[in-house]
């Protein structure tokens, strides 16, 4: 199987040495000095008490690395317009596009059935830039826990506090030979791999993660584990769990999370949040995907959310104060 991970950055190395180890013929599209590093000393993965070592073809160029068999997106929510404008040499006739994003995935929508059934999400897909580039019939829903960072250009280092898995689902929920056998491809390299058909309730469990971790991890400047020792910042991580919640169900879907697990991951992980990272590093923030749609969704369905309300609006305002997002 011929696999290219366009953006293979921190989540996007994790994923493709597990490929690599898997069996698939890997290639990424990547750039900069990680591009530089990968080139000449390919990609290190430090994962718990092992290092994968694997040498992919790497370009900024996706024309270079030719037609594959599957592609998988794993750049930031705002950078996917711009890298969806650039994946035609790398699609065949049927190339499936897996979207692995946190988030509201801008396909949301798409196939969702009900009155809402096709609404556009303009912030996350502005003029259907990545509608019109990759089409309903490739794309593929992406889920990911695995808390990862580039430590260094070429190197990538997962943190081991949680069950890595990446959850994979076609956006109508049919079943599907092409999310099964990516799925089987990543179990035999050793990392997670489950198919739903319900895509859209993986998004929102993981939500809930991103939701009561993330902004109280830029406002704070700290790692979950440090933040939930302060009871009044773990009661507002369940009330941010809990609206999350509420938002997804009266959106037709089950976000199944278990509060007291979520708390105990958050307080056994030293993880930066890749918000935090993005703060911390300088570049820009995922603040729409992750938090701006999600209240706008809140809105749609009537549903009352004081607390993200407030930490969203003070993460939104931080991001714009670090001038790494404009809204
Ligand atoms: N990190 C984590 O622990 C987790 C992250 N996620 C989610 O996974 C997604 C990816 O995050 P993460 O891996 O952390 O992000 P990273 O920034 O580490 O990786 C994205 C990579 O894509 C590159 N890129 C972006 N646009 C292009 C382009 N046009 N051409 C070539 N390369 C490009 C970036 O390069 P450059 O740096 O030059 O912009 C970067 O190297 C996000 O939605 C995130 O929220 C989910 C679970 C955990
Ligand atoms: C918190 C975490 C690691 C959850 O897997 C995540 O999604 C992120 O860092 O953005």
């Amino acid at each position: 199987m011929r696999v290219c991970v366009f953006g293979a950055g921190a989540i996007g190395g994790h994923l493709l040495a597990r490929l690599a180890r898997g069996g698939a013929e890997v290639s990424m599209v990547a750039r900069g000095a990680h591009l530089a590093a990968i080139r000449a000393d390919g990609l290190r993965v430090q994962d718990r008490d092992e290092e994968i070592h694997v040498r992919p073809a790497a370009s900024d160029d996706p024309a270079e690395l030719g037609r594959q068999d599957i592609v998988l997106t794993t750049v930031k929510a705002h950078a996917l317009p711009a890298a969806a404008a650039m994946l035609a040499p790398l699609l065949g006739p049927d190339t499936p596009v897996v979207f692995v994003v946190n988030g509201i995935p801008w396909w949301y929508f798409q196939h969702h059935g009900g009155p809402l059934d096709g609404r556009r999400l303009p912030r996350l897909d502005p003029d259907d830039t990545i509608l019109r580039a990759v089409g309903l019939q490739r794309t593929i829903g992406g889920v990911v826990y695995a808390p990862c960072e580039v430590i260094a250009p070429g190197v990538v280092r997962v943190e081991g506090s949680t069950q890595h898995r990446l959850i994979l689902g076609e956006i109508d929920g049919r079943p599907g030979p092409r999310v099964e056998a990516l799925a089987e491809v990543l179990r035999a390299g050793g990392t997670g791999a489950e198919v739903t058909p319900r895509i859209r309730d993986a998004v929102w469990a993981k939500l809930m993660n991103n939701l009561s971790t993330g902004p109280i991890a830029v406002l704070s400047a700290s790692v979950p584990q440090d933040s939930t020792a302060e009871p009044a910042i773990a009661s507002a991580m369940r009330m941010a769990i809990a609206e999350g919640a509420a938002i997804a169900a009266t959106l037709g879907c089950d976000a199944s999370i278990d509060p007291d697990w979520q708390m105990a991951w958050a307080r056994r992980s030293r993880h930066r949040p890749s918000i935090l990272q993005d703060l911390q590093l300088g570049r820009q923030m995922e603040v729409d995907a992750l938090y701006t749609v999600p209240l706008e969704l809140a809105r749609l369905a009537g549903v009352a959310t004081p607390t993200l309300d407030l930490l969203v609006a003070l993460l939104r305002q931080r991001a714009r104060a670090a001038g790494l997002y404009a809204d």
